[in-house]
């Protein structure tokens, strides 16, 4: 039974969904903040991303896919190169990479952040000049720093004394000058989830600030020939909206600069602040815009090395959600609706897709919050408050916890998801052997695949057993 009748909805189901969720006007138009700035909703109801209908899209490409609409991350690439015009970003790659985001990302005048020799191994399949990667990551291997240094990667941001003997014994051997960033903890608690959150003090990576382990490893590589001393690198988390705790760890870390500056005389020419700043996953949600964040970070490193009498270093800054999240979506198609009774004469409609927890992690993993849209048509039918779940064997397989879709929603129906550039297809895994969807770009009308779908037979080409 479909539950909610006109004017009933509220009544119904009101208390089931979250505080913020309002039942739309129109359930068929998009919460245009929500979405990539090329998508539209066109005549027939179907969504359009970069002038390509996503119905047209899916049946040459087949569902579910990644819509990633490549004006629109030039754009938010740009607006964090302008607007932070003193500093220098770093795309950090983790949120979504491959060889034609690299190139997007040269060429719009970013740099790039790495943290596995995998990532690294993608920049320079691009041709991304090596100078402009730094590498991150809390255990380095012996053959990834090997390779790095080899390639002759810009910065290489130590995270243990292990990793820095390591780096010592590698550079030495080859005669090089490792040019080394020292990740520091601020000791900042991030608003945001504890999963996500990596200045406070319990936590794996940097050395802290607080217990004076940051000024030892930043003396370490000061006295170590083979290492080049650049600068401290502090990051916070992700999805942070509060510019506080940017603020709070910025003073901190300058002022570790300074005492470096004061008692070991070295100015070290770089400082990294680090990436985190959030995006709209829902109208809960209020990012900063970029020039503005600017504005505020530039502001507080020059006050705070005024106060210290020390020069301004060079700053830069990571993003990676806030160029790639929005602008990319998922498609999938809807294989079976179902209500499911709750107590107290409520139900709640499960709408199941062709991915789910393989494609995006985010809601099983930290609670995340997502919304969607009907995408293949108009629909003039009642919103109802509505559960998209995946196909993967997990109760936990959720994809958007709750969102009013048209209760006309049918198997056959296409359902879109904003917001899923940053870390679904760079998190997604072949749970239950669900071959991870393409990443397909959009621009002018024009598809083009940037990441083909994954076949059973790339499964299968793992399975020694399988050939026989
Ligand atoms: C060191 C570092 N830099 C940058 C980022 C990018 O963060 P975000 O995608 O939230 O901007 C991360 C991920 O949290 C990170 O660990
Ligand atoms: N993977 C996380 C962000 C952490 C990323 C890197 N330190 C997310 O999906 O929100």
């Amino acid at each position: 039974m479909r539950a909610h009748e006109a004017g009933t909805l509220h009544a119904d189901i009101g208390h089931r969904a979250p505080p913020w969720l309002r039942a739309p006007g129109n359930a068929n138009d998009l919460v245009t903040q929500l979405w990539s700035t090329n998508s539209k909703k066109n005549a027939e109801g179907a969504l359009e991303v970069g002038g390509v209908d996503v119905r047209d899209l899916l049946a040459e490409h087949g569902s579910p896919a990644y819509v990633l609409d490549e004006a629109d991350f030039r754009a938010r690439a740009r607006a964090f190169k302008e607007g932070f015009k003193d500093f220098d970003v770093y795309y950090a790659g983790k949120a979504f990479l491959c060889t034609t985001v690299v190139r997007w990302v040269m060429e719009e005048g970013l740099n790039l952040d790495i943290c596995s020799g995998g990532e690294l191994a993608v920049a320079l399949r691009a041709g991304a000049d090596p100078a402009r990667l730094g590498f991150h990551g809390n255990n380095k291997s012996v053959s990834e720093l090997t390779r790095a240094l080899e390639a002759g990667v810009g910065r290489i941001i130590v995270d243990s004394h292990d990793e820095i003997s390591r780096l010592i014994e590698l550079a030495a051997e080859r005669d090089l000058v490792a040019p080394v960033m020292v990740r520091v903890t601020a000791g900042v608690e991030a608003h945001t989830h504890e999963y996500i959150a990596t200045a406070h003090e319990d936590q794996k990576f940097g050395f802290s600030i607080t217990s004076g382990a940051a000024y030892e490893a930043v003396a370490r590589v000061n006295e170590s020939p083979e290492l080049r001393l650049l600068g401290l690198h502090s990051h916070i988390g992700s999805q942070i909206f509060d510019s506080s705790g940017f603020e709070v760890a910025a003073r901190r870390v300058i002022a570790l600069h300074a005492r470096v500056s004061e008692e070991l005389g070295v100015d070290m020419p770089e400082l990294d602040l680090g990436g985190g700043f959030g995006i709209a996953y829902t109208t809960q949600d209020d990012p900063a815009d970029p020039a503005q964040l600017a504005t505020e970070m530039g502001k507080i490193v020059e006050h705070e090395c005024r106060a210290f009498g020390v020069d301004v270093p060079k700053v830069s800054i990571e993003p990676g959600r806030a160029i790639v999240g929005p602008a990319m979506c998922t498609v999938y198609s809807v294989g079976t609706v179902k209500d499911v009774a709750l107590d107290a004469g409520a139900s709640r409609t499960y709408v199941s897709v062709d991915g789910g927890m393989s494609d995006n992690i985010r809601t099983a993993l930290y609670d995340a919050d997502y919304s969607c849209t009907l995408a293949n048509r108009h629909s003039d039918a009642e919103p109802t408050l509505a559960r998209v779940v995946g196909k993967h064997c997990e109760s936990g397989d959720i994809v958007v916890k709750d969102e009013f879709l048209p209760s006309d929603v049918k198997p056959g129906d296409l359902v879109a998801v904003p917001g899923t550039g940053a870390y679904c297809r760079s998190m997604a895994s072949n749970y239950n052997h669900v071959p991870r969807p393409p990443v397909i770009a959009v621009k002018d009308g024009q598809t083009r695949v940037v990441i083909r779908r994954e076949t059973e037979d790339d499964m299968l080409i793992l399975d020694m057993g399988a050939a026989q």
